[in-house]
């Protein structure tokens, strides 16, 4: 039944934190996702300049591939990327636990921003109600092997520049300080999500009715109403809403205050400050675009990307389903 096992995350350039993953004997780096449902990887289906600098994925090279006839696969993610292609079955292998028969979707198409990232495809962990395979939607690889874990849960433990790890099957207490406090999911639209309905700006509370957040590690930063974002850079000296970079930005100088989000109907998370310095806008190392930034049009939802699993270790519990947090 233990096929519990903890595998490396490895941050790439500050914006994903990838882990190598085994696909029919093939070794990719996979953008592991709570925020989507789809394992795709690049493939030699694609052409070889959306190839380039990327491993790929050769079905013809596994022994244990089996081709789905028919079945198809397209994504949009919130930022506008997307890939399509189509869809087989192989075992993948990830950290020490494997799952036979995991639907594997090849992409033969993916958008500029998957060709200039460093990944070489994503692995989905948001509930399997939002996989696009068809005509017969597939399963997670979490949905697959929760069965042989000895808890159904996987844990997602991303420090700011350095290694972190996908924990699956039993929380690891190295990964976090204190206890981690748990607030229920609703999971009908797919996703990890629960009620955050307030936040702290360097103390004073304000509220958010009827927003919900969802946990989301394949999201960079942490997105918000336009109301928090503006209270929040309104404490940031200097800082005023960049057109040309598209988000807040700041003296890199500046000091930032904290800034807390109720998860559930508890507890504050509380994101430090320092954390909120997302990068320099270029090299001179004057001007810094912050963590925080608009969810734009999406209503009603904020998500809590890497920025705040940089403070917080995140538990992805099936039994509930809850979410569960705990300081790094
Ligand atoms: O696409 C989403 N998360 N994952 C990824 N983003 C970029 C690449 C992968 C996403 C999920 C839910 C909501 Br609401 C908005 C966005």
């Amino acid at each position: 039944k233990r096929q519990d096992s903890s595998a490396p995350a490895s941050p790439s350039g500050g914006v994903e934190y990838l882990v190598e993953t085994d696909v029919g004997g093939q070794k990719l780096n996979l953008d592991f996702d709570t925020g989507s449902g789809d394992l795709w990887v690049f493939s030699t289906s694609l052409s070889a300049s959306s190839q380039a600098n990327h491993h790929v994925f050769n079905p013809s090279s596994s022994s244990t591939y089996k081709a789905m006839s028919g079945a198809t696969w397209r994504i949009i993610y919130g930022d506008g990327s997307g890939a399509s292609g189509t869809v087989g079955t192989d075992t993948v292998t990830v950290g020490g636990t494997t799952v036979k028969g995991q639907a594997v979707e090849l992409a033969n198409r993916v958008s500029a921003q998957f060709v200039q990232d460093a990944n070489d495809g994503l692995l989905g962990l948001s509930f399997s109600n939002i996989n696009t395979v068809r005509p017969t939607q597939q399963k997670t690889f979490f949905d697959n092997a929760k069965s042989s874990l000895t808890k159904p849960l996987f844990a997602a433990y991303l420090p700011l520049n350095a290694n972190g790890a996908y924990d699956f099957g039993a929380i690891n207490a190295r990964h976090h300080t204190g206890s981690v406090a748990y607030t229920d999911v609703d999971s009908s639209g797919g996703f990890w999500q629960f009620p955050s309905t307030s936040y702290k700006v360097g103390g004073t509370k304000h509220s958010l009715s009827g927003v919900s957040a969802i946990a989301d590690t394949g999201t960079t930063l942490l997105l918000i109403a336009d109301a928090a974002v503006t209270t929040y850079y309104d404490a940031v000296q200097g800082a005023s809403f960049d057109n040309q970079q598209g988000g807040y930005t700041f003296p890199c100088s500046a000091s930032l205050p904290d800034f807390a989000v109720r998860i559930g109907s508890t507890n504050y998370a509380t994101i430090p400050g320092s954390l909120i310095n997302f990068a320099p806008i270029d090299n001179s190392g004057r001007t810094c675009f912050g963590g925080i930034q608009s969810v734009g049009q999406i209503a009603g939802m904020s998500i809590y990307g890497d920025v705040f699993f940089n403070a917080y270790y995140g538990v992805f519990d099936d039994a509930g389903p809850r979410f569960g947090f705990a300081p790094i």
